[in-house]
């Protein structure tokens, strides 16, 4: 794990918007895996600014979010499809035909998981991965207790997750506790993984994620197995960090290599 803790969210995000702009350049065709939530949502900001400027082009790429309510059709203002459509895809030249989010209304929710991973194969596999983490420790709506070998699947949400997530819904309103989500397997196939997380209210997530043992109680901690996983934190987020100035100094070596070696 590369762990980047900057200022702020703000700068946080546009390291994340540039990382997912230099994968686009590297390879037009890409294979975007999105996330919702309120994390991503500065990051695709900075990406749909860095598109009206002409560093980025969508044209060819691709893209697979990570999950979706069970019961909400795509037009539903909290459905995550909607959501996309809204914080990114309607904003940028990518192809609707060739954005993937799992279908929350299927009648046989079952098979349009296994299908969601045959389609994910079948675009030759994630690219690269943008994750936030629930304050459990979830990824996507990989809930703790999730096997880490796990594949896309309909999952029941957590009380702590639907309490967390209830702020998006109204008063009354239904709000569902089941999910179809990438599973814990399905995320670690992605080539590179950004994992953002601001505020103090993930630092005991992250902490446990980065410092804790592997375990399914923290599925985030299954990325401490990635081969190329980057957590891009804010100082909030980091406040809890034990080894805190150790992963400051790596970073800065890091930095500094790479820019002997020409690669930043
Ligand atoms: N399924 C999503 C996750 O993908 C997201 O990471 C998490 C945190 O959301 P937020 O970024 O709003 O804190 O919320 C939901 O549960």
């Amino acid at each position: 794990m590369r762990i980047v803790i900057k200022e702020n969210r703000y700068e946080a995000s546009a390291f994340a918007a540039e990382a997912i702009a230099l994968q686009l350049q590297q390879k037009p065709t890409s294979v975007l895996g999105l996330a919702t939530g309120s994390t991503p949502t500065l990051c695709y900001e900075q990406l749909i600014r860095l598109y009206k400027e002409g560093y980025v082009d969508f044209s060819q790429a691709s893209s697979f979010n990570l999950d979706e309510y069970h019961g909400l059709s795509p037009e539903h203002p909290q459905s995550y499809r909607y959501f996309m459509q809204q914080q990114l895809f309607d904003h940028i030249n990518i192809d609707v035909k060739n954005t993937h989010v799992p279908d929350g209304l299927n009648e046989n929710p079952i098979q349009a998981c296994s299908d969601y991973e045959d389609e994910i194969n079948a675009h030759g596999g994630i690219d690269i991965q943008v994750l936030g983490i629930g304050r459990n420790g979830h990824i996507g709506f990989n809930e703790p207790t999730s096997g880490l070998q796990s594949r896309t699947r309909i999952k029941t949400l957590t009380q702590s997750t639907t309490n967390a997530n209830s702020r998006f819904f109204g008063n009354g309103e239904f709000q569902p506790e089941l999910a179809l989500t990438m599973g814990i397997g399905t995320i670690l196939e992605a080539r590179k993984i950004l994992l953002l997380a601001f505020g103090e209210e993930k630092s005991q997530a992250v902490q446990t994620m980065i410092e804790g043992a592997l375990s399914a109680y923290c599925p985030a901690s299954a990325l401490q197995l990635h081969p190329d996983a980057i957590i891009v934190l804010d100082r909030d987020a980091a406040s809890r960090l034990e080894h805190i100035e150790f992963f400051i100094e790596v970073e800065e070596k890091q930095q500094a290599l790479m820019k002997t070696l020409n690669l930043s």
